[in-house]
C-alpha cells in the first residue's frame, strides 16, 4: 500500500507570486532610458548582515542605483498597489507599511548573488523590517544576457538534496516573495560586456513598522 509522504513546509520553496506585464512597454522604455543615462552613478553592491554592508565579490557582484529621478513617485505608487492581494495570496500576516525601499540593480557579465535572505533584523534601532520582497525585471531587447534566474530555496536542505525553483527574469514581470525566504541570483553571462545588455531589475522591499515596547 502506498502512503502519501508527510508535507513539510520547510522542504518547499517559499510561496511566491508572479505578475506579467507589470508596468507596460512605455514605462520599461523610460526606465531603461533613466538607467542608461545614469550608468556612471551605479555603485558596487554590498552585503548586509554579518558583512555589515561590505563589498564581497565571493557573495555578490552587481551594481546599484538608488535614485529614480522623475520616476520615483510613479514607482512608489505602482509597487504599493500590489501589497494587499499579495499578502492575501501568499498567506502572510498584514504589513503595517512604514516605507518602500527601492533600488535599481544591474547584473553584468559574471554577476550573481549567492544564497541569502533579505530580512535585516540585526539592526536593533531600526524603525521597520523588510517583510515582503518584490523584484521587477526590465532588460532591453534583444536580450543581451543569459542565466540570472532567481532561485527560491526551501528553508531546509533535505536528504534528496536542495529543493528550489528557478524563475526566469522575464522582461516586464514582477516576482514577490516573503523577505525571509532564502534565494539567490544565478550567474549571468553577458557576452557583449555592454552595460545596456545587463540584467536590470528594481528591488522593492515593503517595510513593516516595528512595534515599540
Ligand atoms: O534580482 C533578483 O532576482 C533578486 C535580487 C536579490 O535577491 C537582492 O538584491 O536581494
Ligand atoms: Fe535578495
Amino acid at each position: 500500500m502506498s502512503s502519501i509522504p508527510p508535507f513539510n513546509a520547510f522542504e518547499q520553496p517559499a510561496p511566491y507570486r508572479r505578475i506579467e506585464g507589470f508596468m507596460g512597454e512605455e514605462t520599461v522604455t523610460r526606465l531603461l532610458a533613466h538607467t542608461v543615462a545614469r550608468e556612471k552613478d551605479f555603485q558596487l553592491t554590498g552585503v548586509h548582515g554579518r558583512e555589515g554592508g561590505k563589498i564581497n565579490p565571493e557573495i555578490r557582484i552587481s551594481r546599484v542605483l538608488r535614485d529614480f529621478g522623475d520616476l520615483k513617485g510613479e514607482m512608489q505608487t505602482r509597487f504599493t498597489t500590489v501589497i494587499d492581494l499579495t499578502i492575501k495570496e501568499l498567506g502572510m500576516s498584514a504589513i503595517d507599511l512604514e516605507h518602500l525601499e527601492l533600488e535599481i540593480v544591474a547584473h553584468g557579465d559574471g554577476a550573481f548573488y549567492g544564497k541569502h535572505i533579505d530580512t535585516m533584523t540585526e539592526y536593533p534601532d531600526a524603525k521597520s523590517d523588510r517583510a515582503l520582497t518584490a523584484v521587477y525585471y526590465f532588460h532591453r531587447l534583444p536580450k543581451g544576457f543569459s542565466g540570472g534566474e532567481l532561485r527560491l530555496h526551501s528553508i531546509a536542505e533535505t536528504e534528496e538534496g536542495k529543493h528550489f525553483i528557478d524563475i526566469a527574469p522575464a522582461r516586464d514581470s514582477l516576482v514577490l516573495f516573503p523577505s525571509w525566504a532564502p534565494h539567490e541570483v544565478r550567474p549571468i553571462s553577458c557576452p557583449s560586456g555592454d552595460f545596456l545588455d545587463s540584467r536590470f531589475a528594481i528591488n522593492c522591499w515593503y517595510h513593516n513598522r516595528r512595534k515599540t515596547a
